[in-house]
Formats: C-alpha cells, sequence, structure tokens
C-alpha cells in the first residue's frame, strides 16, 4: 500500500526549471529524461508541468554535491543517496536535486537520470515511499530498463489520492 501522502499543491499548473546540467549526458538527454519523468505523473493527473529558463519555478531541478547552497540536506559522494526532493510547498518545496558525484547515463551503465528522477518527483508532488517492491515510490533503486518502466498500479492509487 502506498505510504501515506502528505498535502500536494494546491495548482494543477506546475512550473519546473532545470538550473544546471550534469557533464555525464548530453543536455538534451537531460532535458528528455526530466521531462518524461515529470510525464510519468502528470499521465495519470490532471497536473500540466511547464518548463521556464529563468525566474523561480515550482520545482527548480539542480545537480549538486555534498553540502550545496542553503539545502538542509546533504549529498554523500558517489553511490548511497542518489538524489532528494522537497514535498510540495513555497520556496525550498518541490525542488529536486541530483547528486554529481554519481554516474548518470541512459544507457544502463551508471543511475538512470529519467528512473531517479521519476522517483524524486513523485516526493516533489507529495508522495512518500511504498513498500510494494514493484513501485517506483519504493526506497530501493532497482535499475530497470526504464525504456518500458511504467508506474505501478499503487503509484497510480497514491498519486491519485492527492490529485485524483
Ligand atoms: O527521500 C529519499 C531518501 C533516499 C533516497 N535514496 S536514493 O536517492 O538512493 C534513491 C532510491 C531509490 C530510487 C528509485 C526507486 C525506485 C525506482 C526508481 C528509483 C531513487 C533514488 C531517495 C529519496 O528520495
Ligand atoms: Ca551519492
Ligand atoms: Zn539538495
Amino acid at each position: 500500500q502506498y505510504g501515506y501522502t502528505l498535502p500536494g499543491w494546491r495548482k494543477y499548473n506546475l512550473t519546473y526549471r532545470i538550473i544546471n546540467y550534469t557533464p555525464d549526458m548530453a543536455r538534451a538527454a537531460v532535458d528528455e529524461a526530466i521531462q518524461e519523468g515529470l510525464e510519468v505523473w502528470s499521465k495519470v493527473t490532471p497536473l500540466k508541468f511547464t518548463r521556464i529558463s529563468k525566474g523561480i519555478a515550482d520545482i527548480m531541478i539542480a545537480f549538486r554535491t555534498r553540502v550545496h547552497g542553503r539545502c538542509p540536506r546533504y549529498f554523500d559522494g558517489p553511490l548511497g543517496v542518489l538524489g532528494h526532493a522537497f514535498p510540495p510547498g513555497p520556496g525550498l518545496g518541490g525542488d529536486t536535486h541530483f547528486d554529481e558525484d554519481e554516474n548518470w547515463t541512459m544507457d544502463g551503465t551508471g543511475f538512470s537520470l529519467f528512473l531517479v528522477a521519476a522517483h524524486e518527483f513523485g516526493h516533489a508532488l507529495g508522495l512518500s515511499h511504498s513498500n510494494d517492491q514493484t513501485a517506483l515510490m519504493f526506497p530501493n533503486y532497482v535499475s530497470l530498463d526504464s525504456r518500458k518502466y511504467s508506474l505501478s498500479q499503487d503509484d497510480i492509487n497514491g498519486i491519485q489520492s492527492i490529485y485524483g
């Protein structure tokens, strides 16, 4: 059963901004992985994501290492934690950071940015972890072939319990 849900966004039109890029992947590949990670959720809810290239977006996306900016959570170097996202809300709410010390790839060798992004965006939309090991919100990374990846019913029940 999906984890209990935090209050979600009180609007369906959300903006996102990619602050910086990882050198591990082509920019276009990063843009695509982020867009697909968001589409996983917008496909099953009334949510709409609009990309902006400057100013403050609801979901600010950045690649960071160790202690970074005014973020209260830190990264731990290669492996371990791959990313973190803040639940819906003003300011840091919704912001999603990826650990730049990881090897981000789309070919299955390193970590799939698409998969980790989809998981983190689940948090940025208000979902917590699920104990259903087939769920995207399961706490442990399973390197599936992200091409044929789809949401589990548990994820869908969870997100629709907030934005149904
Ligand atoms: O709140 C937390 C705390 C710890 C986390 N660990 S992680 O960054 O290594 C991570 C773990 C699992 C995933 C994942 C799980 C299922 C499918 C795809 C990715 C992504 C990131 C991820 C996270 O969002
Ligand atoms: Ca790490
Ligand atoms: Zn952070």
